[in-house]
């Protein structure tokens, strides 16, 4: 166990640097090719690697969490901010919860408009250097214009303007919104909260800062079910376990009738108001800002993932009902099949753009199934989203998993591999593993990837290739269209035996076993792997060893990068040693 922080504040070292000079490198763990486990982390954005006393001040307390930062900051300014007089319009700010229906935050804009005799007013704030610093891919971004734009038509029918912000260095935001406010003389603001350290202190900051200018910004929770941080284990504490936090979770939904209550949508800003006249120029913004470079589709592909996901709270609704009909009774059997379409909902774009709210697709489920109790399809999906919920509760819980750090900070002592050369090829897909091969190909085309696959490349690049599971975490938010950094850090502290839940350490996905399992006729594999598209039965989940080496060779398709059995002995063995569990 690391030795217990002293009781005294830990100077602010886990927040973000202001210039790149002041960053000293820590004493990194160099691999012989010159790169370290330091490069996991964005070193422009965030200051070295936290030390694990650090993390145990947090747990102790003797840090506060930014959680407590911000509902400190709300609970120090209720007063003043409820003292604040309405002035010439009340304003939603949307962030990851682009939809009209069952939008917390846009409900209690509306209501304070409503009540204070103002238009309500909407704004959007595109941050440049947020989608570097969170490593957004091309495609989710692509994902939030096109949703952009769908949620400015629908308010625009009800006489609300949206307009997007463009701030290219993310010290601005808090200023340029406080401008923007100013502007149009809005006296309070209303959002939904962001659960990821760098959110919730630029919250508390902006809501320090809004008082002394006579804005009010109100933070609301919206985006789980059960409100993070209130259920608690016997022994009064947040839970750690998904199983436990699941059993209290759904009687507390039921009990509370917490789907009884689904915020409407806002009503139309009232004639009077002359919203159209006195909001001329936000109604008339007609192009979204451009991503930077490195952060734009191209045409083709833009074109392409658009037909492949559809954007919008209409098309979530409608995906959603549609595998409510056609598949959610099936899905205990199917949620582990990537070979089968519709086995899953592919909803979790929508839940990570805010199209579709957790709880509305919770609701919908328990309508929609038809027995007295929930049967295994229904109650299989709704337990699923749960741990949407039980992710975020960790990030409040835990901030020092968003600061690039093991939930478990003890696996920090696991010394990595550093090989660019096997990084880059399980980026390609070229492992030479097909069931591996075909995860990351899915990835870097439909910028999604069924969840048993996610397992399996995770724990192939964590375990079979020892490589730091926070180059592929970071990897994956870069790509995919439903990058969230809670359920995306989980995954992979899960597949890395690091986070909450996690498989031990001593169990090692067998990669051919797992395709052997899951995608037993090769149908996912064929789909994804060209190259192996002509291979029959059993030997395409293992082509090299099953195929005699001269029509193996004619493939044209890599033979496996390590050997199972070598990479899994070495994996325990770097564990081991790392926990400490290999001393007498
Ligand atoms: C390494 C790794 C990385 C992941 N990265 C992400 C990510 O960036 N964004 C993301 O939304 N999910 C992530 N997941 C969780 C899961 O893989 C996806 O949510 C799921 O594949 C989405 O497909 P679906 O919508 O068809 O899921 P369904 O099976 O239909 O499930 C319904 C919803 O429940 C939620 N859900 C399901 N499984 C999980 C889970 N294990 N953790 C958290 N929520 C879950 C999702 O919101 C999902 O849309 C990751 C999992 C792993 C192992």
């Amino acid at each position: 166990m690391p030795p217990r922080a002293a009781k005294r504040k830990a100077p602010p070292t886990d927040e973000a640097p202001t210039k790149k000079a002041n960053i000293v490198s820590p004493t990194p763990h160099h691999h012989a090719s010159g790169t370290s486990r330091d490069e996991a982390i964005l070193r422009e954005f965030y200051p070295p690697e936290m030390s694990n006393e650090r993390v145990q001040a947090y747990r102790d307390g003797d840090i506060p969490t930014p959680y407590h930062q911000l509902t400190g900051t709300l609970q120090s300014t209720e007063l003043q901010r409820q003292n604040i007089k309405p002035n010439k319009a009340v304003a939603h700010w949307f962030r990851w919860d682009l939809r009209l229906h069952d939008n917390t935050g846009l409900h209690k804009a509306h209501e304070a408009a409503t009540a204070g005799g103002v238009p309500l007013i909407c704004l959007y704030v595109f941050s440049h250097e947020d989608f570097h610093a969170h490593c957004t891919s091309p495609a989710r971004i692509d994902l939030t214009l096109r949703s952009l734009r769908i949620l400015k038509g629908d308010l625009e029918k009800l006489d609300i303007p949206l307009w997007v912000e463009e701030v290219a260095e993310r010290k601005h935001v808090p200023g340029t919104i406080l401008n923007w406010c100013q502007k149009w003389g809005v006296s309070s603001v209303h959002a939904n909260m962001e659960y990821e350290v760098d959110e919730l202190r630029r919250d508390a900051k902006l809501v320090a800062a809004g008082v002394k200018k006579d804005i009010s910004f109100n933070v609301h929770h919206d985006t789980c079910v059960v409100e993070p941080m209130v259920l608690r284990s016997g022994s009064e504490k947040p839970y750690a376990v998904f199983t436990p936090f699941f059993k209290k979770w759904e009687p507390y939904v039921w009990r509370n009738k917490l789907l009884d209550k689904l915020s409407p949508s806002p009503g139309k800003n009232h004639p009077d108001l002359n919203t159209r006249e006195s909001f001329k120029e936000l109604f008339e913004q007609t192009s979204f800002p451009v991503p930077n470079e490195g952060k734009r589709l191209s045409e083709k592909d833009a074109a392409r993932l658009a037909k492949l996901w559809p954007a919008g709270e209409h098309e979530a609704l409608a995906r959603l009902q549609l595998f409510l009909e056609e598949h959610v009774a099936k899905y205990a059997d199917r949620r582990d099949r990537p070979d089968i379409e519709g086995g899953t909902s592919s909803l979790s774009l929508h839940f990570a753009a805010g199209t579709l709210s957790a709880r509305q697709a919770v609701r919908a489920a328990r309508d929609h199934n038809k027995r007295l109790s929930l049967d295994a399809g229904h109650h299989g999906w709704i337990r699923e989203i749960c741990f949407r919920d039980f992710y975020k509760n960790i990030l409040l819980v835990h901030p020092h998993v968003c600061m690039s750090k093991a939930y478990h900070e003890e696996y920090h002592n696991v010394v990595w591999e550093y090989n660019d050369e096997h990084f880059r090829r399980w980026t390609e897909g070229k492992t030479g593993y097909p069931i591996v091969d075909a995860g990351m190909r899915q990835l870097a085309s439909d910028k999604f990837v069924h969840n048993r696959c996610r397992m399996i490349v995770a724990s192939f690049l964590c375990k079979d290739l020892l490589l730091d599971w926070r180059k592929g975490e970071r990897f994956f938010m870069e790509h995919l269209i439903d990058g969230d950094f809670a359920s995306n850090n989980a995954g992979w502290q899960f597949c890395s035996s690091s986070g909450t839940d996690a498989q031990p350490y001593f169990r090692i996905f067998n990669p051919l076993l797992q395709s052997e399992k899951f995608d037993p006729e090769g149908h996912y594999i064929r789909k994804w792997v060209p190259e192996l598209r002509g291979v029959r039965g059993k030997a395409i989940h293992d082509p090299y060893a099953r195929l005699p080496a001269s029509e193996f060779k004619k493939l044209g398709y890599p033979e496996p990068i390590v050997e199972h059995k070598f990479a899994r002995d070495r994996a325990l063995e770097r564990y081991k040693t790392g926990l400490g569990k290999n001393t007498l």
